[in-house]
């Protein structure tokens, strides 16, 4: 027997994790639906009572006793549709609770790999496919098939070739099953791609409305989603076409046979082989037998887009299962040591910093220049480990950065990313990191090192001022500021800033020069990235990067001191000596 594939065993076991609360619901739905099925015989039972033994006796009592006894059997089976129906989508809404907060957590992490904002919002929707799946027919056909040879049986009770015949039309049906799934599986999935593409598009435009507005091209914008919005309208109305197609032969075909099995009936009846209630009941009895086959089929289309999203789900889980959970170390307060760094672009996989080594001690503060695509955010979004490290190593007091929790080492690292992107809910709740109970002293005091404290409270609803969607009402200065804050929040031992200056006035540069010091003054480190060399005031080291590399490192000093005139080539790039100018002042 072939060895299974850990990837595989990996799978089975999120598999196992995700149904594990849900097979006891499972096999209640199956013997529900068992009950449903037997019950259901009694439309066909009922009309060969009352041919057979009503009708020909021409007892009234025993009509009424027997249509008595066919209704309570019919709430019966209504009761039973009803709990199975709700429990069926109470099962949707329990695994929505559980797998949302997990697909959300995967969504979020997506876009630091280089996936599209709509890729990663595709992940949510899986868990509202399988849902509202859950809570449609599907479902019901599916428990129902198992069934089906119930009423085969009956059938074939009744007349063996009526058997034969409800068999026969149910093969066929479910060949028809078969070939719904093979052309709905590969066009299921193109068209759920092309879904994902319409959206970038659609997430693109909405993000740059300013500049479709100010230049004119929002027309060209909308042209560009309209061909993406095609081509998804086009497989969605193929794959709509086949699973109508199948769904109307089917119906078509299920009459024929219905019909077939009245006529096959009669003639059995003909020649003494059948009573009068039998054509009845066999005609209900197939009808019965071929039901869920015809519900499978016209559900097809959903049962395929909710096994996608299901194994996508799958997929998440066993990403989020194979990710160790780290112990807890102590905090860090004395190095950063990186060691021989490779970064490479998570998308592409193209090398964009390589080798760099270095180490910054309590108290320091590194000023990190160069030219524009040199790779200094790259060097940043790797030590803050917002991109893995391909080849060597970030350590906090000798310890990797991946043996903490995220949550952990988020405490220890404050981030000022180049586009300062602010979360949309209110000043306190940004600057706090969505912290539970945020502590007041601790937001005012990182607002005030970050010089924004007279600002916010100048704001009619001041810290609770609910800055919306990417910061909305604030300038740039002031969002730079309160990102500046968010950084400084609870005294991180490591405060990495990307340009932290870049929409900052004479005042907020001040502040930033403070913020620096008093990193320095408590013993954190501070990594500052800066075009603009009056951010590098309060920095004691500075490193060059220059094409992927750390092609200088040393004091400020040293790195930005008049270069000669003559003597040895100079390894330090353009870009040092416009930050030469202000850094040194
Ligand atoms: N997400 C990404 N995927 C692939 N390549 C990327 C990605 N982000 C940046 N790069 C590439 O990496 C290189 C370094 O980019 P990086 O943003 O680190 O430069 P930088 O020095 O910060 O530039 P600037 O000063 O203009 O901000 C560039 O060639 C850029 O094209």
């Amino acid at each position: 027997m072939p060895k299974e594939q850990p990837k595989s065993i990996a799978r089975r076991r999120s598999v196992e994790s995700i149904t594990k609360e849900f097979r006891g619901i499972g096999l209640f739905l199956f013997l529900t639906s068992g009950l449903i099925n037997v019950l259901a015989l009694t439309g066909a039972f009922y009309m060969l009572q009352i041919y057979d033994r009503a009708l020909t006796s021409g007892s009234i009592p025993t009509l009424v006793a027997l249509s008595i006894l066919a209704i309570g059997l019919y709430l019966f089976q209504g009761v039973f549709d009803v709990i199975r129906s709700q429990v069926l989508v109470r099962v949707g809404a329990r695994l929505d609770k559980r797998l949302a907060p997990l697909a959300h957590q995967v969504a979020v992490d997506m876009p630091r790999y280089g996936f599209s904002n709509a890729e990663s919002l595709e992940r949510g929707r899986d868990v509202d496919v399988v849902r509202s799946f859950l809570g449609s027919q599907g479902p019901m056909a599916l428990f129902d098939l198992p069934w089906v040879p119930i009423y085969l049986i009956f059938a074939y009770f009744l007349h063996p070739m009526l058997g034969a015949l409800t068999f026969g039309g149910a093969f066929v049906l479910a060949l028809m099953t078969v070939a719904a799934e093979l052309l709905l599986r590969r066009l299921s999935s193109h068209a759920q791609q092309s879904g994902v593409s319409r959206g970038a598009i659609a997430d693109s435009n909405t993000r740059n409305s300013e500049i479709l507005k100010a230049m004119g091209f929002a027309d060209r914008a909308v042209t560009r989603f309209e061909v993406a919005n095609s081509e998804h309208l086009a497989l969605q109305t193929r794959s709509s076409d086949i699973n109508g197609t199948f769904g109307a032969i089917s119906r078509v075909l299920r009459m024929i046979l219905q019909s077939a099995i009245l006529g096959l009936g009669a003639y059995l009846t003909i020649i003494g082989e059948l009573s009068a209630g039998a054509i009845i009941a066999s005609s209900i009895a197939s009808s019965r037998a071929l039901a869920p086959i015809d519900l499978a089929i016209t559900n097809w289309k959903g049962v395929v887009g909710a096994r996608h999203s299901f194994r996508r789900l799958v997929d998440t889980v066993t990403a989020l299962n194979e990710t160790p959970k780290p112990m807890v170390l102590p905090t860090p307060k004395s190095t950063l040591t990186v060691d021989k760094m490779t970064v490479v672009a998570p998308a592409s996989g193209r090398i964009l910093l390589s080798d760099v080594t270095f180490e910054l001690k309590a108290g320091q503060a590194l000023g990190v220049i160069g030219p524009s695509a040199s790779g200094k955010t790259t060097f940043v979004r790797a030590i803050t480990g917002v991109w893995p490290v391909l080849r060597g190593s970030v350590r906090l007091d000798g310890a990797e950065m991946g043996q903490w929790e995220d949550t952990a080492i988020g405490k220890f690292i404050g981030y000022l990313p180049q586009d300062v992107s602010l979360l949309d809910a209110t000043i306190e709740e940004n600057i706090s990191r969505y912290a539970e109970k945020p502590d007041p002293m601790g937001v005012i005091s990182a607002a005030r090192a970050a010089g924004v404290h007279e600002m916010i409270v100048h704001l009619p609803e001041g810290y609770h001022t609910h800055i919306g969607p990417s910061g909305m009402v604030l300038s740039a200065g002031q969002r730079q500021r309160i990102g500046l804050a968010r950084a400084l929040y609870n005294d991180p031992f490591l405060v990495v800033m990307d340009e932290p200056n870049s929409n900052l006035d004479g005042e907020g540069e001040a502040a930033l020069t403070e913020a620096i010091r008093g990193i320095r003054a408590r013993g954190g480190i501070a990594i500052i990235i800066a075009h603009r060399p009056s951010a590098l005031a309060a920095v004691d080291l500075v490193a060059v990067i220059q094409n992927g590399k750390m092609a200088a490192f040393g004091s400020k000093s040293e790195i930005l001191a008049p270069q000669p005139v003559n003597g040895r080539p100079d390894v330090r790039p353009m870009a040092a000596n416009t930050a030469r100018q202000g850094a040194m002042s």
